[in-house]
């Protein structure tokens, strides 16, 4: 015996749920059987529990992922506010729950990163799929230099008409959609030139090369940044769309909704 009983049984003392960030049946398994609600937070429900939150995003840190399981509990109303609850998750090894957490849910103030995914007008693996082609252009570049990207996701109709063409779209009659194997080429490729990539609801590449033309009053976005990212901001604020910028200039991506940043990653980390 260690003698820290107390203290582990302090840590376990009234939590209202446990948040479990893996799909392993077995570690499952006891979890179900136990006198408390389990939420399984993992990419996958392979384990068919009840209650669930979908990750969209392979969160590097730890920080992060609890705060988008926290963010999908709620907004399910697997738990409330006030409601402690713990969280097991993994650190140093991504097959290992090595990390245990114990939070108040009202801890974090909303991020809206959820929401992004979930409450938005694409779909939320289109969403997913801009994410990821952004990242993998901010790790690998093009040609081995750092390059930017704007990508408008849903809301098509309106986006297009708050914008004007920069030159002729490749995409004019042809039906790709994100997420299609060949389209990371295209994109990469494209990206060099300026302007948007115009998205829809389900995926499918209306434009390339839109250049944005939203009403610039009373946009507030970090100083620093500069028009890509202000155009972003103001075309999810005037339409339903949200926006995913790649930065040439800090290698940053960051999602925009309703006129806010609402996710920042460093794609070297993922
Ligand atoms: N309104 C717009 N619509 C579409 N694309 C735009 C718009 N404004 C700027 N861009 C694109 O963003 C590019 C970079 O512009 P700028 O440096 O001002 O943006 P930024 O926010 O600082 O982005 P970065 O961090 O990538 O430098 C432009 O060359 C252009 O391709
Ligand atoms: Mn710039």
């Amino acid at each position: 015996m260690t003698g820290l009983g107390d203290f582990f049984d302090d840590l376990v003392e009234d939590i209202a749920a446990v948040l479990l960030f893996t799909q392993d049946n077995s570690t499952y398994g006891h979890f179900a059987e136990a006198d408390v609600s389990t939420v399984v937070v993992a990419s996958d429900n392979a384990v068919d529990a009840d209650e669930f939150v979908s990750l969209p995003l392979e969160f590097t840190d730890v920080e992060g992922r609890i705060r988008f399981g926290l963010e999908g509990a709620l907004d399910q109303e697997f738990v409330e506010e006030g409601d402690d609850v713990l969280c097991l998750t993994q650190s140093f090894d991504e097959n290992d729950l090595d990390t245990i957490v114990r939070i108040r849910a009202d801890e974090f103030t909303r991020t809206g990163l959820y929401d992004l995914f979930t409450n938005s007008r694409p779909d939320a693996d289109v969403v997913q799929d801009v994410l990821e082609v952004a990242i993998e252009l901010g790790k690998k570049g093009q040609k081995g230099k750092p390059v930017g990207a704007l990508f408008v996701v849903g809301d098509a109709g309106k986006v297009m008409n708050k914008s004007r063409p920069l030159s002729y779209n490749p995409f004019e009659k042809s039906h790709v959609h994100v997420g299609d194997p060949i389209v990371n080429v295209m994109l990469k490729e494209f990206s060099r030139l300026d302007g948007a990539f115009v998205i829809s609801d389900g995926g499918k590449i209306v434009s390339a090369y839109r250049y944005l033309e939203p009403d610039a009053e009373g946009i507030d976005i970090p100083k620093g940044l500069g028009t890509r990212h202000m155009a972003a901001a103001g075309t999810t604020r005037d339409t339903n769309a949200i926006a995913v910028v790649l930065s040439e200039s800090d290698g940053m991506v960051r999602a925009f909704k309703a006129g806010e940043i609402v996710l920042e990653l460093d794609p070297e980390e993922y």
